[in-house]
């Protein structure tokens, strides 16, 4: 089966080098002006194999899985424009965010423009330098026909990375869009100053608030607790390596932060207030992000939002 990746980002660009070493994979990028030098400047020091061909042509890409590797809030606009291209073929969501214009994650948007694709999700802790650098990573496949999914398991699975399975779309997709928003809080709290205990109690914290949403979305619990929810939220929560935690960190230090850069959980905070507004849902570390991300509500304040809440049971 032939595997073509569409987003030629970091995600998209590791995903498709490492999956190249299995069998021939075509990378499709809206700008590929690097593609004579086998090196994406979104990925530096990855040389492309000869296996893995780069085009900005979509018609290269008809293969039987198609990876879907653009940031969230892209991902609606390019359905709308090219989602009929690819219906009916094994569609994999790799984006982590929900969709401001709809309120829906990705897995959503991919089955309202192609009704007759097959939808899949991969998501979990990883970042695309490690991956692309072959060090070993576990992540999640859900997709909600079993077969699909085991099927979709074998193929996208490699030595080092090991891909587990699960039929919760829902759980695994808001997993990983959630815990971006969490790491913004985490990075602004260190950011700040507050310390490696605050940084826990906002982890923890906002960990049940995700849990509290996800379910409430049709997510089921034991998902949140795998490596799509709480093992990319410790590793986001972490690492500096993460745009959405290097984001809080200098929202928490009053620094500027480079623009352009992908970072999933500043639209996504946005989405997540609305919806938990819809749904009657308190969150309170998405919502402080929200507004730290907007300049609602600027830093000095954040913290008396959080502590001045009413005591109660964990
Ligand atoms: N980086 C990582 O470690 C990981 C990322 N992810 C997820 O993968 C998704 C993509 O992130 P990542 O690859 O890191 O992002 P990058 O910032 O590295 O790249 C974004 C890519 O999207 C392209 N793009 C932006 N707008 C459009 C558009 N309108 N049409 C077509 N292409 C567009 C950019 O093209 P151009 O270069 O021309 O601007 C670029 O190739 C995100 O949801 C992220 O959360 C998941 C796991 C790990
Ligand atoms: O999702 C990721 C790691 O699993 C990448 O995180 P960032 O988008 O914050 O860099």
């Amino acid at each position: 089966m032939s595997v073509a990746v569409i987003g030629a980002g970091a995600f998209g660009t590791a995903l498709a080098v490492v999956l190249a070493g299995k069998a021939p994979v075509t990378l499709w990028g809206r700008d590929i002006g690097w593609a004579g030098t086998r090196e994406n400047p979104r990925l530096p020091g990855i040389r492309l194999p000869d296996s893995l061909r780069v085009t900005d042509a979509l018609q290269d890409c008809l293969a039987d899985t198609v990876l879907l590797a653009l940031p969230a809030q892209v991902l609606g606009g390019f359905l709308a424009e090219q989602g009929q291209l690819f219906d009916g073929r094994r569609l994999v969501s790799c984006a982590k965010g929900i969709d401001l214009a709809s309120l829906t994650g990705p897995s959503a948007l991919i089955g309202a423009a192609c009704p007759q694709a097959t939808v899949a999700v991969l998501t979990g802790p990883s970042f695309a330098a490690d991956i692309a650098r072959g060090l070993p990573t576990a992540l999640t496949l859900a997709c909600a026909d079993p077969q699909a999914a085991q099927s979709l398991q074998h193929q996208l699975s490699t030595g080092a990375l090991r891909l587990y399975r699960t039929t919760d779309v829902p759980g695994a997709e808001l997993g990983g869009a959630l815990k971006n928003v969490i790491a913004i809080a985490a990075g602004a709290a260190i950011g700040a100053g507050y310390g490696d205990s605050a940084r826990a109690s906002i982890v923890t914290r906002g960990f049940a608030e995700m849990v509290r949403l996800a379910t409430a979305l049709g997510a089921r619990a034991e998902t949140l607790a795998g490596l799509s929810g709480l093992g990319d939220l410790v590793l986001t929560c972490t690492s500096d390596q993460s745009r959405n935690f290097r984001y809080g960190l200098a929202l928490g230090a009053g620094r500027d932060f480079a623009a352009g850069t992908t970072v999933e959980g500043a639209a996504t905070a946005r989405a997540v207030t609305a919806l938990a507004v819809r749904m009657g849902i308190e969150m309170p570390v998405s919502n402080l992000v929200a507004g730290l991300a907007e300049g609602r509500i600027a830093m000095e304040h954040a913290l008396d939002i959080l502590l001045n809440r009413p005591l109660k049971e964990e």
